[in-house]
């Protein structure tokens, strides 16, 4: 818990706290004894000047605890709202630089809980400590010196009401901590299954298994409300319990309080004091076994939180990262490049042998799962390779900057995704000085121009989440066009075109060749049509993560026999060149 604020809290906020809560208490200390001056100096003699005086300095003691108070609320309360923001924002940062394998580690639905409410439920402890951790030990030990002085023998009662109420929030604890704890599993869980449910509704409608996923919904539902019941019905049967305690206390006082004033040996203005510090004894010691209850959660979320910052990317960074030279011509080599998947027990790919240069275009063709898409990915860095380099302008990309690298790589992934925000802004999301004549162009190339232009709002339209308003198609074509704003020395396709009709298709590959950009730059495209990649300058045809022939279309339908059953399995379908 500490680990994790520190450096995310500013220590003279926390030290300002401290000062002011001590002030506070320090305040609400004199108010008992100053009560027992009045009555045994003012009341009980009538001397009204001396109610006056004594009354006023009450009335001071009680602005200064009030002012005090107020300046501890709110740095207690800024410094625990800004050491959420700061979490909040380092997560980000760090799952944001996570390599691909880590993403696997941590669940997704567990991110987000942790980044929200495991947060908050520091934000809440740390408000508590600022506040309770401080007003209840020096509460504790003043009051009961000042109790102390007020009357030895009556001190005598708290030997009783203290371990009473010691052994209580012991037995409290012991039931309630794995509960709390229990609580942010809970619900990572619920955020789990909600959110799968969420993103896969249509499936989940198409195959009918409405009532099963919710049945799963309700089970995790459930489960949590009834940990929460049992957390809140622990405390509140504490309160009665604490009340009863506290009364009981007070009673004690009172009966021996009112012998020792039958018997001269203690004035009635102490006897109220005393009850009064004895009251602030007990909240005190209160105050600080609900602190206890709650930092074992708090703790639970810190070690959540702490083990995303502790999660070490496997990508190691070079000491001296070496950067690319901007206009130069490119080159792209795969040197007897292997891959495997963390925990997979063969490799996707095996001994990947090719090289391209500027202006070229490598395709990639190749059976469901035979690893294209593992290979692209593998060209911005996103895994570390098992065996073999990957060059890029003849530096390995393992000696990049990682920002370097992806500058130099566009890729359209397989997925279409677009954020929430303008056209514009997406268009311009990784060339954020794009100009509106160049996405115009690149919006051309891709074909996207005439239904861009069609809408009213042109490039201010509204993307909704994920690109929902858009068509499979349109969103590909904006996928790409998003890539061309880029201007990258690689442009990688990650099957791109399959979402186009044909002519689409070929049309946008010819605006590409044709663009003066491209033809300085490498492009690669994963299809899966033979008409994709047919005037690709090298085919690579991969089949069960191996290299099973390389060439231009005429050389491999004439050699290549995996070559030569795809174009059959697509003439068959009517879908060759
Ligand atoms: N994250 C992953 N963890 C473990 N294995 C994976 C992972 N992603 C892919 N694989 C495996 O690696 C192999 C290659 O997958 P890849 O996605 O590269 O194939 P692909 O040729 O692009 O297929 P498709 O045409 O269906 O997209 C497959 O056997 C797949 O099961």
């Amino acid at each position: 818990m500490l680990k994790i604020a520190k450096g995310r809290v500013s220590y003279l906020a926390v030290i300002g706290a401290i000062i002011f809560m001590t002030i506070q208490v320090i305040a609400n200390l004199n108010l008992p004894s100053l009560t027992s001056d009045i009555v045994n100096n003012g009341v009980a003699t009538g001397n009204i000047s001396y109610i006056w005086k004594v009354g006023m300095k009450m009335v001071g003691f009680s602005l200064l605890s009030i002012v005090a108070a107020i300046c501890n609320v709110l740095l207690a309360s800024t410094t625990s709202q800004k050491l959420g923001q700061n979490l909040r924002s380092d997560i980000y940062r760090k799952v944001m630089n996570f390599s691909t394998d880590e993403y696997d580690q941590i669940e997704t639905s567990s991110l987000i809980t942790r980044t929200t409410n495991d947060v908050v439920q520091i934000q809440n402890v740390a408000i508590m400590m600022l506040r309770m951790m401080i007003m209840a030990p020096i509460m504790l030990i003043g009051a009961s010196l000042l109790a102390y002085g007020k009357n030895h023998t009556l001190t005598l009662v708290f030997l009783v009401s203290l371990p009473l109420l010691a052994l209580f929030m012991g037995i409290m604890l012991k039931f309630a901590m794995p509960m709390f704890q229990a609580m942010q599993t809970k619900t990572d869980r619920i955020n789990r299954i909600f959110r799968e449910g969420l993103t896969g509704v249509r499936v989940i409608r198409a195959f009918r298994q409405d009532q099963f996923e919710q049945d799963r919904f309700e089970d995790a539902n459930v489960d949590y409300t009834n940990n929460a019941i049992n957390v809140n019905t622990l405390l509140a049967l504490a309160f009665p319990v604490m009340t009863l305690i506290m009364s009981g206390t007070n009673v004690a006082i009172i009966l021996f309080g009112a012998h020792l004033i039958g018997n001269q040996a203690m004035q009635v203005g102490n006897l109220i004091a005393f009850m009064t510090y004895a009251m602030q004894i007990l909240m005190s010691f209160m105050m600080l076994s609900m602190v206890l209850i709650f930092i074992p959660r708090a703790q639970a979320s810190a070690k959540r939180i702490q083990q995303v910052f502790d999660l070490q990317s496997t990508m190691k960074v070079a000491d001296n990262p070496k950067a690319l030279v901007a206009d130069a011509d490119h080159s792209l080599a795969f040197d007897h490049v292997s891959y495997r998947y963390v925990g997979a027990e063969k490799s996707a790919l095996t001994d990947i042998d090719f090289s391209a240069k500027s202006g070229q275009t490598v395709a990639i063709i190749g059976g469901t799962g035979s690893g294209k898409s593992t290979l692209i990915n593998l060209i911005p860095r996103f895994y570390d390779l098992e065996k073999g380099q990957i060059k890029i302008d003849g530096v390995d990309i393992t000696q990049l900057a990682p920002e370097k690298l992806r500058d130099a790589v566009s890729l359209v992934p397989q997925k279409a995704t677009l954020f929430t925000g303008s056209l514009r802004e997406n268009m311009k999301y990784g060339k954020p000085d794009a100009t509106d004549d160049e996405i115009w162009h690149a919006l051309d190339i891709a074909r996207a121009r005439d239904f861009v232009e069609e809408d009213p709002d042109g490039l201010d339209m509204y993307v909704e989440q994920g690109g929902g308003n858009f068509s499979g198609g349109q969103r590909q074509r904006l996928a790409i066009a998003r890539a061309l704003v880029k201007q990258s020395a690689i442009y990688v396709f990650d099957d791109s075109f399959s979402a186009l009709d044909f002519k689409t298709d070929a049309d946008l590959r010819a605006a590409l060749r044709q663009d003066k950009h491209i033809q300085q730059s490498i492009t690669v495209i994963v299809a899966q049509r033979i008409a994709t990649v047919a005037d690709a300058d090298l085919i690579l045809v991969l089949d069960n993560g191996q290299l099973v022939g390389k060439g231009t279309h005429d050389e491999l339908r004439k050699t290549n026999e995996v070559y030569q059953e795809i174009i059959k399995s697509q003439i068959r379908e009517g879908d060759a060149e």
